[in-house]
């Protein structure tokens, strides 16, 4: 990805460099790093070059570089991009998965070097899964992984690897969440081997918590350590031209009214932002069965959701276990409050297009023309908690002073405490802001559409086998639903969208791949811990090995369940599927934890403990495989329970024993999915 720079130049003279004069001054000498046998022709130089004005980018050119999958990482480059230029560098923003196809090449683009033939970066990366990269950075982390590996086979050139990114100057900073065993285990491994890929560490890694203040973290790091080290090292004394006026915020996107109404565009998908690439490509599914699966007396809901993907062609297939993928659609109430408030015609059709100067590859956000309805209700999240970066922008538009200065105050480092309580705490989502606490905001669509954060797909693991139904994924689904301290209702976007959809409807769904899978050898057993939605896999697995049984004539090993709730009678769920996959001997064990049916709690982890010495055979000696899925603390207790099994029954230390589970996880036998 290229953005224009906003100076109409791109000159070029000489072979290895190029001199501009702009002016009366000298601007950038740029030094080209590609060797002389693959000199490029004069019209790629002039494309590869772009000559910055040295007074308003003293600092040259830096580009992020963001591993995201919800788009926090995406936001916090967009936050760097528009501090920039206040602080001399023109910011470019690249998707890890844009360098997927050369990464060398990618990251030492010439166009992008200073005077010295270096490059400057910017890693912003999320970590998911058990430790491992976001969708959208799992190319480029495993070149990292070839270069470094032992195996000669995988280096794929001879190249010296230590010197792959030679001339690369980089910082990292992690975003992660402490909860998880392996935190920020991306950003320190993106810190780690680029510096010894030949990279040069710029400063000290950055490491973000999302379960205190991940904003909070970004915030002093990029004001504390990233800007200070940046401007000492590369503009120094140079006078930074003031960029800081009392004017709205840079809108990237315009918007071209149509007259009527008009079908979406067809366009590549290489012109799609890469991280909204399932607005184009998720497929509309119908809901073919909703039912509840707790019982009327308990206070929540979990539904069992089937959809039918038959009519998705090939498009959506999928393997036991998987992921769905869902695209939530806002409630009608929440578009029409917003519409309301910012004086929109929810009926006119238009078609996103580039502002000037900001024309590049991947400008496609979402399908366009789309009618204003659309646009709001499956492609803004208007319900969910802006960041305090998204209020001080907001804060552009308030017209009403005393409004101005409240949503500066909340965005303020000052202001935390404040934003805490009445953003986050009390689940204040964009629609609310500006229908309910700031009614003076006016903004046009365009630069509501660049304020607002894209809406998320949100994931659930599937609870169907895909042997016995291929045409229908099953998901299981526990609708969100918390009293604000005002008494309102806040109602989670998408499990709420599921449980209101009218005679069933359709759903925008697309299928991503899980790490669940049953061991090759089906005589392996296995040892399934799913409480609560966390059957969700579990359930998909043993009707699997129940196939695997009765139609494959397999030899099955053991199926040992552990699941966990409140009480039997509130919220055992898919009790009567359970107790016939016992009837029918695919479930060997099944060990229940009823938290509340006596006066101590008991939970999963406790009833493995129970069975530690069972457990400790079934895992040593005849090789069985560990499922876990549920709440990161579920899961951390579990692992701890494990860790006990294993040194007490295997005669282990607390670190060999802790080795040895790792080792499993390592070779497929230990399989978590957790949320915080
Ligand atoms: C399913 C799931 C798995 C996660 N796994 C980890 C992990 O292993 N280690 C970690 O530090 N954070 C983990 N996180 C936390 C995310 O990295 C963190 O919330 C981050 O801010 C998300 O950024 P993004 O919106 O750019 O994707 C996980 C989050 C989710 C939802």
């Amino acid at each position: 990805m290229e953005e224009a720079s906003d100076l109409p130049m791109n000159l070029l003279i000489g072979a290895g460099c190029a001199t501009l004069v702009l002016g009366s001054g000298l601007a950038f000498v740029m030094m080209k790093s590609k060797k002389a046998n693959d000199e490029p022709s004069m019209e790629e130089k002039e494309e590869e070059i772009e000559v910055l004005d040295p007074e308003k980018f003293p600092g040259g050119h830096l580009t992020i570089y963001y591993g995201s999958q919800t788009g926090t990482a995406e936001s916090f480059a967009q936050d760097l991009e528009r501090e920039g230029e206040e602080h001399g560098f023109k910011v470019h923003i690249v998707d890890l998965e844009e360098t997927d196809e050369d990464p060398r090449a990618a990251l030492l683009d010439p166009s992008k070097q200073d005077a010295h033939g270096k490059s400057k970066a910017v890693f912003l990366m999320s970590t998911y899964g058990e430790g491992e990269p976001t969708d959208n950075a799992a190319g480029f982390v495993r070149f990292l992984k070839e270069k470094l590996s032992d195996d000669e086979e995988e280096k794929k050139d001879d190249m010296d690897p230590s010197k792959t990114f030679d001339g690369l100057e980089y910082a990292v900073f992690g975003l992660g969440n402490r909860q998880y065993e392996h935190f920020n285990a991306m950003g320190k491994f993106i810190d780690a081997s680029v510096a010894q890929v030949g990279g040069m560490r710029i400063i000290p890694i950055g490491i973000g918590d999302d379960d205190d203040d991940l904003e909070g973290d970004f915030e002093s790091w990029k004001d504390g350590k990233f800007w200070p080290a940046m401007k000492s090292k590369y503009v120094g004394n140079a006078a930074v031209a003031d960029t800081k006026h009392d004017k709205l915020p840079e809108c990237h996107y315009s918007v071209e009214y149509l007259n009527g109404a008009a079908s979406p565009d067809k366009i590549s998908l290489d012109d799609v932002h890469l991280s909204s690439k399932h607005y184009f490509t998720a497929v509309d599914c119908p809901v073919t069965l909703r039912r509840e699966l707790r019982s009327p007396a308990d206070d929540g809901s979990t539904l069992h959701v089937e959809i039918d993907i038959s009519k998705g062609g090939n498009e959506v297939k999928y393997q036991t276990a998987d992921n769905l993928g869902i695209l939530p659609v806002n409630s009608n109430a929440d578009v029409e409050r917003i519409a309301t408030a910012l004086n929109y015609d929810l009926g006119a059709y238009f078609r996103l297009k580039a502002a000037k100067g900001h024309e590049h590859k991947h400008n496609a956000l979402f399908p366009t023309p789309c009618s204003v309805q659309e646009c709001l209700a499956r492609y803004c999240d208007l319900s969910g908690p802006p960041r305090r970066s998204e209020l001080k922008l907001l804060a552009a538009y308030a017209k009403d002073p005393i409004t101005k200065q409240a949503l500066m105050r909340l965005s303020s480092k000052d202001g935390k405490a404040e934003y805490k309580e009445k953003i986050l705490d009390a689940k204040m989502g964009i629609v609310d802001i500006i229908s309910k606490l700031c009614p003076s905001i006016e903004m046009p669509l365009e630069h509501f559409i660049s304020v607002c954060p894209r809406l998320h797909p949100r994931y659930y693991t599937i609870s169907s086998s895909s042997s016995i139904h291929p045409k229908s994924i099953h998901a299981t689904v526990s609708v969100l639903s918390e009293k604000r301290q005002d008494g309102s209702e806040f109602k989670g976007v998408c499990t709420n969208y599921l449980a209101d959809l009218v005679d069933n409807g359709k759903i925008r769904a697309f299928v991503r791949e899980s790490t669940f899978r049953l061991p090759t050898d089906a005589s392996k057993p296995i040892i399934m811990i799913g409480p609560g939605t966390g059957i969700a896999p579990m359930h998909a697995l043993l009707q699997e090995r129940s196939y695997q049984k009765s139609k494959e004539k397999k030899n099955v090993g053991s199926n040992i369940l552990y699941f966990g709730c409140k009480k039997r009678d509130l919220d055992f769920i898919y009790s009567d599927e359970l107790n016939a996959f016992e009837k029918e001997g695919i479930l060997t064990e099944m060990h229940l934890a009823f938290s509340r049916e006596q006066s101590e709690k008991v939970y999963v982890q406790h009833l493995l403990a129970k069975n530690a010495k069972d457990t400790w055979k079934l895992i040593d000696e005849q090789g069985a495989y560990i499922y876990v899925c549920g709440a990161v603390k579920m899961g951390q207790d579990v692992s701890e329970a494990l860790r006990k099994i294993i040194g007490q029954h295997g005669d282990r230390t607390t670190t060999d024993a802790k080795a040895y589970l790792d080792d499993m996880a390592s070779n497929g036998r230990f399989i978590q999915e957790l949320w915080a």
